[in-house]
């Protein structure tokens, strides 16, 4: 198998993978007919392995139907666990098991890596993004009505507020959520820069705060803010966290990778993703902005190379 990164635009966007046509391609070798495609590189999407037609019984149903009610059933499970994960912080909290800020910073952390690991349980049509896409709009919409007060759920802001104020919901929040729509509708499951983009936010900046409020006590020279402890952390965990999503999708079939090529080129992404988050801008400019836009910005450049 040719192990090389790379991907192209030029090729139509074909049919993707979804989980199950890949675990039934790797578990039934003969339909492997021959070794996926190498590709010329560019960072924006990546022509799936050349799939079989899957057979189908007489009585399955046609594709396109098969694939709406993957999706849609895909995107019930999906806004469930998010809702899933959300009462359940904030039961934590709600009990004093956990602190309010750490609850933020883990309901922060999880949320994107979750909703990235569910991506593969969509359909291979091209519309599944805008289902997955579904989930975060549906949190968007929350995230506004309560912002707002027009509806009051004092476990949301109590798990996803720094001090409780349902104004706090509209921006740090509400733009993660944008984040999230943004790299699922633009990159989905076809780049890397998404991917990497969403681990920045989420698993880097999320682990920055954690780590930089526990050890934080050396500060950086320019952001007496910040620490050289939450920065280092931040480069780490948005580094580990990218390249095992990496892997994940690689292993699924999604990415053929030259790991030493793309742990350089993850590690620019993080360095460029944590000297952003370090900057004292956060009042001009939310790093769950910031961070993700610096992060697909350096992949797509790095990724074009
Ligand atoms: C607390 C959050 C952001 C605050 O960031 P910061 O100001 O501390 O830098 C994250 C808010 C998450 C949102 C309420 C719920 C998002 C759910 C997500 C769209 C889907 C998750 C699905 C998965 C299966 C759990
Ligand atoms: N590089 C970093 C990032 C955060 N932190 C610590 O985490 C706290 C919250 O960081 P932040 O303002 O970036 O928080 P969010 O905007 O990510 O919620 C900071 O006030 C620092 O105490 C740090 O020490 N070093």
């Amino acid at each position: 198998m040719t192990n090389v990164l790379s991907f192209t635009p030029t090729t139509p966007l074909l049919r993707h993978l979804s989980v199950f046509s890949i675990l039934r391609r790797r578990h039934n070798p003969t339909t492997l007919k021959s070794p996926p495609h190498t590709l010329s590189q560019s960072p924006l999407h990546c022509a799936p392995h050349p799939l079989p037609r899957p057979s189908r019984s007489a009585s399955a149903l046609p594709a396109p139907a098969d694939g709406l009610m993957q999706d849609a059933g895909a995107t019930a499970v999906v806004l469930a666990g998010a809702y899933g994960l959300v009462l359940c912080f904030d039961n934590l909290t709600q009990r004093n098991l956990l602190q309010q800020n750490l609850s933020r910073k883990l309901v922060h952390i999880l949320s994107g890596i979750f909703f990235m690991l569910s991506w593969p349980i969509f359909s291979t049509s091209t519309d599944a993004r805008y289902f997955a896409s579904v989930v975060p709009l549906v949190n968007c919409l929350r995230l506004l009505l309560h912002g707002f007060s027009l509806v009051t759920n004092e476990g949301l802001v109590k798990s996803v507020t720094r001090e409780g104020n349902p104004k706090e919901l509209l921006r740090g929040p509400l733009y993660y959520v944008l984040i999230l729509i943004l790299c699922a509708l633009v990159f989905w499951r076809e780049s890397p820069v998404g991917l990497i983009s969403l681990a920045m936010m989420c698993g880097g900046d999320g682990v920055a705060d954690i780590m930089g409020r526990k050890f934080g006590s050396i500060k950086i020279p320019y952001n007496p803010k910040k620490s050289w402890a939450g920065s280092i952390s931040m480069f780490l965990f948005g580094f580990l966290i990218s390249m095992g999503m990496l892997y994940y999708y690689s292993f699924l079939g999604y990415f053929e990778l030259n790991w030493i090529q793309t742990a350089e080129k993850v590690a620019f992404v993080a360095l460029v993703a944590t000297l952003v988050e370090s900057l004292p801008i956060t009042k001009v400019l939310d790093d769950n902005i910031s961070v993700p836009l610096a992060s697909m910005a350096a992949a797509y450049l790095i990724f074009s190379l």
